[in-house]
This record gives C-alpha cells, sequence and structure tokens, in this order.
C-alpha cells in the first residue's frame, strides 16, 4: 500500500469517527494528514463538501504552500493555510478543525481574555498533563474573512507539535504529532467546552455546581 493511500484511510477514519459525533454542520470543517516530510505534502480535505459523506474525492494531496500537487479539479479547503503554517512550523502529523456549538459558545464568552482556561477535570490528562489541579489555556483569535490575515494572526500560537486555538464565532483548530494524538486533544477540547457551556447554566440556575 502506498504512503498515500496508507495516510488517506487514517484520514479517513479520523473524518468518520468525527461526522459520527455530529461535527460536521453545514459542510463546515477541514482535516488534512501529513504524508512526506521533504518535500513538504500533506492531504487536505476539498472545499465545500459535506464531510460526513465518504467519497474517492474527500481529499487532495497539497504541497508546502497548500496548492495541489497533482493535477485534480479539486480545490483544497479555504483554510488551507492554516494546516500550511503547522505543517511548517512544527513536527505535527495532522490538524483537525471543527466548528461545534460550544465550541463558538466558549470564544464568545471568553473573547475579551484572549483565552479560555479549564482546571480540576480529569480529562486534561488527555493532554499529557498529570500534575494535580493542572490547568490548560486556549488562545481565541479574532475570525478575520481574510484567510492570509487569519493564517499570519493564528501562526503566532502556533508553539509546539501540538496545540489548540480557537477562533472566534468560527471553531477550534487542533494539532498533533499525530491524527490519533490531534483527535484525542480535539475531544478532550470539546469536553471541556460543553462541560464548561452546561456548568455556567446550571449556576444561573442556582445549582450547586463548582
Ligand atoms: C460553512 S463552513 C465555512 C467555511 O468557510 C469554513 O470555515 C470551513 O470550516 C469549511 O471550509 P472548507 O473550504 O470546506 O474547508
Ligand atoms: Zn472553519
Amino acid at each position: 500500500m502506498s504512503i498515500v493511500v496508507k495516510k488517506w484511510n487514517e484520514l479517513a477514519e479520523v473524518k468518520a469517527e468525527l461526522a459520527a459525533r455530529d461535527w460536521f454542520f453545514a459542510t463546515s470543517g477541514n482535516l488534512s494528514i501529513k504524508v512526506t516530510d521533504d518535500p513538504l505534502t500533506f492531504l487536505v480535505t476539498a472545499s465545500g463538501k459535506d464531510k460526513r459523506k465518504q467519497t474517492d474525492e474527500d481529499f487532495l494531496l497539497v504541497d508546502a504552500a497548500g496548492r495541489p500537487a497533482e493535477k485534480t479539479h479539486l480545490k483544497p479547503s479555504a483554510e488551507t493555510l492554516l494546516h500550511v503554517e503547522i505543517y511548517n512550523r512544527t513536527n505535527a502529523g495532522c490538524v483537525l478543525h471543527v466548528h461545534t456549538v460550544d465550541n463558538n459558545l466558549i470564544s464568545e464568552l471568553y473573547a475579551q481574555n484572549g483565552e479560555a482556561v479549564f482546571s480540576g477535570q480529569e480529562i486534561i490528562k488527555a493532554f499529557g498533563i498529570w500534575e494535580e489541579n493542572a490547568e490548560v489555556r486556549i488562545p481565541i483569535i479574532d475570525n478575520d474573512a481574510d484567510i492570509p490575515t487569519l493564517a499570519q494572526q493564528f501562526s503566532t500560537y502556533i508553539h509546539g507539535d501540538a496545540g489548540a486555538v480557537l477562533i472566534q464565532n468560527h471553531g477550534i483548530t487542533v494539532w498533533g504529532r499525530t491524527a490519533f494524538e490531534a483527535k484525542k486533544h480535539l475531544e478532550a477540547w470539546e469536553f471541556l467546552f460543553r462541560w464548561q457551556v452546561k456548568r455556567l447554566l446550571l449556576q444561573r440556575a442556582g445549582l450547586p455546581v463548582g
């Protein structure tokens, strides 16, 4: 099996799992997986598709600048430049971007702080942090409609081979060394967002949480 087919299948599996979670509303979301390092190539979702469907045209191979690496009629994701920034600056192997109601609410609730902070949750161990009372932070950036400007702003928050950024009223972009790690981190962030949104509502209702 060629490396492209192997990586295609790996990304297709992640895509199916995120689809099963219903995280691809209205064609939103984009995913990618690194295929080669030198030269850098990666598979990225084709733009505008319903990511819940599985087809032979789900992904296309792109180069280090996010341009198609082979002749194709498919268009790379409109947000490919964000993936480009991550692969060019880190050793990440996979990038996942989803829009959910909870990640949008958290991005709006904490936008003025420039970040959302979470602590006191066992699931924080999914980030490889084992200390008691550990705290995790996710930066929140403005949602610029101009993708090169958004990618430039986004790139200032790329600090390691695994990480995540919330784009205000848009969605989350998570990356990891492997598809397994990126998905694990994405699920952990979404757990924290959902927990916090529910917790705030329960507090408002006067119930004894946190
Ligand atoms: C209706 S989704 C809005 C899009 O602009 C974008 O944010 C998105 O996540 C999907 O775009 P795509 O070009 O299909 O990767
Ligand atoms: Zn998006």
